[in-house]
C-alpha cells in the first residue's frame, strides 16, 4: 500500500509486508530522548506502551535507544530515521526535532490497525519553515493561535512569527511598553504550547513608525526583548516594512540590528537568529540609488536573517528572484509569502491550491512562512500545503496536496468543502493584481454554453452540466452551515455560506427562466424572474451586514465565473425577452458611475467601493509614493453636485503640496477649498454647478510618500 504521511517523506522504501500493531512496546530511550517526542507517544500508544512487548527505540543520533542505526540518520537539522520490521520499531533524530518528527511520522502509519514494514530517511528542504502572522485586520484570537500551533506541529512547521500589524503592542504606540498582565500570560502560554509542539514562537517588534534613533528607543527595544525572554520567548524579529521617514533609514536599521545582535541574541545562549524585515522587502520597491540592500548586504551581521516578499508585495516566489535578492543581501532571503493573507481582498476568501512557487528555490533561501488571512481555520488550507511544499519540493504536487488538506480539516465533509474551496479561491480584481484560479472544472463549460446561448443554440449537455454544478454549490453551503466536526473553520466562513447558498439557487433559477424563456412560458418565466431578483436583493443585504470593515466591506463568493454566469444567462434572458413581448423588465446593472485614472503606479488597479451615492477608494496598507505631477483622477457617468469629500494621508505637517479640483468637461478645473478637521483628515465641498470630474494632483516640489487611508466623494444629482 502506498504511505500516506504529510508532509510526504523524503526517501520511503517500503517491503509491501505489514504487522498487526503489537498490543503492547518495549519503550527504548525514554530518558535521552526529545522529552516532547515521549509525550507524543505515549499519547498516541497510551497504555500499549511499557516495559515489556515489541521494542520501539526512540532518540537521538549517538543516544544508546538508537546505536545501531547511527549511519542510517540524514546529517540534516531535522533529520530523522524510522523503521518498522518484524523485529523492532526505530525513530532516530539527527536532533530532538527529528526525533520529534519521527514519531509524528510514525503516528500516521497506523492505518486500518496495521503497521507497515518501512524504512524511512526523511529532512526538510527549507530550514524555518512556518506561518507569519503578520496581516493587517482583527489578529486572531488566543484560541485560534493554540490551534495553529498544535496543527503546526502535526504539519512538521517549525516557525510561527507573531507579528500581527494591529497589535498596540506589536506595533506603535506601545512597542515599548510590556505587556499587560493578562496579555502577557496567554502569550507565556502560547510559547510553552509551541514548544511542545517543536514550534519556534517568534516574538516581532514594528517600531520603525515612530522609533527615534537615540539610546532611550534602543534601550525601550531592549527592555522589550528582556521582557518577552522572560516570557520564555526565545526568538526574535524585527519589522520596519510599511514606514517612511525616519523609521526607513537603512544604516540607523542595521546599527540598531547589529548592536541586538551583539548585545542580545548572541550572549544569550539559547536565541535562535534574529530576524529582520526590512523597509525595501521586495523587488518592485528597490531604489537602487537609495542603497537600501547594498547597506543591508554590507553592513548587517551575517548571522541576521533577511525577510522578503519576492518580486512585488504578492508574488510567486521564483529561482530567478531569490538568486537576484541573495546578491543583494549577501545572504539567502528568509521568504515571507504573501498568501493565503486578504487583508487587500478582505471580502474574499482564498481557499484555493498554493502554486505558482518554484520548485528549486531552496537552495537560495533560509525561511518560507505563508501569511495567512484573519481567518485562521480557514488559512489552515494553504498552510497545510505550504508545509508540504517546504519540507519536500521536488515531490510537491499543488493538486494532491490540497485535496488532502481538505481530507485532514474537514473529513467529515470533503465533497462539500471542496466544492466550496473551488469557488472561493481567486481574489477578485485588486490593488497587487495578484490572481488565482477558481472554478476551474466548469469554467469551459460556462464559456462554452454562453457563447452558444448568445448565438441562438442552447447545449443541452452543458446546460444539465451547469445546473448539476450549481445543485452542488446549494448541496454544500447547506451541508456545511450545518456541519460540527469544526465549529470554528464554520463559524469564520458561515457568511460566505450563506452567500454561497444564494448563488447555488440563484444559478439553477437563472437557467430555469432560460429555459422558460426558451419555451416562451411567460408565467414561467416571469416568475423565476421575480425569484432571481429577489436572490439578489438578499445577496446586495447580506454583502452591508456581513464582515463591515473600512477596505473591501462584503461576503464576495464564485467571483471568477459563477456570479458572472448568473448575470450573463439573467441579462441575456431578459433582452430576449423584452425583445420577444414588447416589455422592459429591468437588467440588474452593475454598472458603476464612477471610473478612475491615475499616473501614480502604486494606484493604477485601485478598486472602488460604489454607494449608491459615495464613491470610495480603496485604502491601502503600504505606504505609497505619490510623484510630482502625480494625479488620481474620479470620472463620473453624470454631471453631479459634490456635497462632500474626504481624504487622509496620514501625514504630519500641511498638505500644500497637494490640490483638489472638480470641472464638468474635464478641461476646465475649479479648486476646492479643503479643511483640515480634529483627526488631521481634509474634507471638502463642491456646491456650485454639478461637475463628472474629480481630481487630487501632487503639485508640489518633491515625491510624497504617503498613507491612502481615506479618500471617497459623496455625489447627488
Ligand atoms: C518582508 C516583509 C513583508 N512585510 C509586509 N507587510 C505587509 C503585510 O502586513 C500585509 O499583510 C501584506 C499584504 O497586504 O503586505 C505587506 S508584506
Amino acid at each position: 500500500q502506498d504511505i500516506q504521511v504529510q508532509p510526504s517523506p523524503r526517501q520511503v522504501n517500503v517491503t509491501g509486508k505489514s504487522m498487526a500493531i503489537p498490543v503492547a512496546f518495549r519503550l527504548v530511550g525514554e530518558q535521552e530522548a526529545n522529552p516532547h517526542a515521549i509525550t507524543l507517544l505515549k499519547q498516541s500508544l497510551g497504555d500499549r506502551l511499557g516495559t515489556e512487548g515489541f521494542p520501539l527505540y526512540v532518540g537521538e543520533k549517538g543516544g544508546r535507544g538508537v546505536r545501531g542505526v547511527k549511519r542510517l540518520i540524514p546529517d540534516h537539522p531535522e533529520g530523522y530515521y524510522l523503521s518498522i520490521t518484524d523485529k523492532a520499531i526505530m525513530l532516530a533524530g539527527n536532533d530532538e526535532r527529528g526525533t520529534y518528527y519521527a514519531v509524528r511520522t510514525f503516528m500516521q502509519l497506523f492505518h486500518e490497525g496495521h503497521l507497515p514494514f518501512v524504512e524511512i530517511q526523511d529532512y526538510p528542504d527549507v530550514r524555518f519553515r512556518g506561518v507569519v502572522e503578520g496581516f493587517y485586520g482583527t489578529p486572531w484570537s488566543h484560541e485560534a493561535r493554540l490551534r495553529q500551533l498544535r496543527f503546526y506541529g502535526e504539519n512538521k512547521l517549525n516557525t510561527y512569527i507573531y507579528g500581527p500589524k494591529d497589535d498596540p503592542y506589536h506595533s506603535s504606540p506601545n512597542w515599548r511598553k510590556p505587556y499587560p498582565v493578562k496579555e502577557a500570560a496567554r502569550l507565556a502560554e502560547l510559547v510553552k504550547v509551541a514548544d511542545e509542539n517543536e514550534v519556534d514562537f517568534v516574538w516581532a517588534i514594528h517600531p520603525g513608525l515612530d522609533i527615534r534613533w537615540e539610546t532611550s528607543d534602543r534601550d525601550s527595544l531592549m527592555a522589550k526583548f528582556e521582557h518577552m525572554y522572560d516570557l520564555g520567548v526565545r526568538s526574535f524579529a524585527v519589522f520596519f516594512d510599511d514606514i517612511s521617514g525616519e523609521g526607513a533609514k537603512a544604516d540607523r536599521q542595521v546599527e540598531l540590528l547589529n548592536y541586538i545582535d551583539d548585545h542580545f541574541v548572541q550572549v544569550k545562549p539559547d536565541v535562535t537568529p534574529l530576524i529582520v524585515c526590512p523597509t525595501e522587502y521586495n523587488k518592485g520597491w528597490v531604489r537602487p540609488e537609495s542603497g537600501y540592500l547594498a547597506t543591508i548586504g554590507e553592513k548587517l551581521n551575517p548571522s541576521v536573517e533577511v525577510m522578503w516578499t519576492g518580486d512585488r508585495v504578492i508574488s510567486e516566489i521564483t529561482k530567478e528572484g531569490v538568486e537576484w535578492i541573495r546578491e543583494q543581501i549577501k545572504r539567502p532571503s528568509y521568504i515571507w509569502w504573501n498568501f493565503p493573507v486578504s487583508d487587500y481582498v478582505r471580502d474574499h476568501l482564498l481557499l484555493g491550491e498554493v502554486y505558482g512557487n518554484g520548485k528549486d528555490i531552496a537552495g537560495s533561501i533560509s525561511g518560507f512562512v505563508a501569511n495567512p488571512m484573519e481567518w485562521a481555520e480557514a488559512s489552515k488550507l494553504a498552510i497545510y500545503c505550504v508545509a508540504d511544499y517546504t519540507w519536500n519540493m521536488q515531490s510537491y504536487d499543488r493538486f494532491r496536496s490540497w485535496h488532502r488538506a481538505i481530507r485532514a480539516i474537514m473529513p467529515e465533509n470533503v465533497e462539500a468543502f471542496t466544492v466550496f474551496a473551488r469557488h472561493n479561491s481567486d481574489l477578485g480584481e485588486n490593488v497587487h493584481r495578484f490572481r488565482r484560479e477558481e472554478s476551474v472544472e466548469i469554467q469551459p463549460v460556462a464559456e462554452r454554453f454562453m457563447k452558444g446561448y448568445r448565438e441562438g443554440h442552447c447545449d443541452e449537455r452543458d446546460f444539465l452540466a451547469l445546473q448539476d454544478e450549481f445543485e452542488r454549490v446549494a448541496e454544500a453551503a447547506d451541508l456545511l452551515l450545518i456541519d460540527r466536526e469544526n465549529e470554528a473553520l464554520i463559524e469564520e466562513i458561515t457568511p460566505w455560506l450563506h452567500q454561497f447558498k444564494i448563488l447555488g439557487d440563484a444559478g439553477q433559477e437563472v437557467l430555469a427562466m432560460l429555459k422558460a424563456g426558451e419555451r416562451g412560458d411567460r408565467e414561467l418565466f416571469l416568475r423565476k424572474y421575480n425569484h432571481v431578483k429577489a436572490l439578489r436583493k438578499r445577496s446586495y443585504e447580506l454583502e452591508r451586514q456581513f464582515n463591515q470593515n473600512p477596505y473591501q466591506p462584503g461576503v464576495k463568493t464564485g467571483t471568477t465565473v459563477l456570479q458572472p454566469l448568473v448575470l450573463d444567462v439573467f441579462t441575456e434572458a431578459t433582452e430576449r425577452f423584452n425583445r420577444q413581448n414588447g416589455t422592459d423588465l429591468p437588467l440588474l446593472a452593475d454598472y458603476s458611475p464612477c471610473k478612475l485614472t491615475t499616473n501614480v503606479p502604486q494606484l493604477e488597479s485601485l478598486p472602488l467601493q460604489v454607494y449608491p451615492n459615495r464613491v470610495h477608494l480603496t485604502p491601502l496598507l503600504e505606504v505609497v509614493k505619490w510623484p510630482v505631477g502625480g494625479y488620481l483622477q474620479l470620472e463620473f457617468d453624470d454631471a453631479y453636485r459634490i456635497p462632500g469629500t474626504r481624504l487622509n494621508f496620514d501625514v504630519k505637517g500641511d498638505l500644500s503640496w497637494g490640490v483638489m479640483e472638480v470641472s464638468a468637461d474635464g478641461e476646465t478645473w475649479q479648486t476646492v477649498a479643503l479643511t483640515r478637521d480634529t483627526r488631521g483628515r481634509l474634507n471638502g465641498k463642491w456646491e456650485d454647478a454639478p461637475v463628472k470630474f474629480v481630481r487630487f494632483t501632487n503639485t508640489g516640489e518633491g515625491e510624497q510618500q504617503v498613507y491612502l487611508r481615506e479618500f471617497y466623494v459623496v455625489f447627488s444629482l
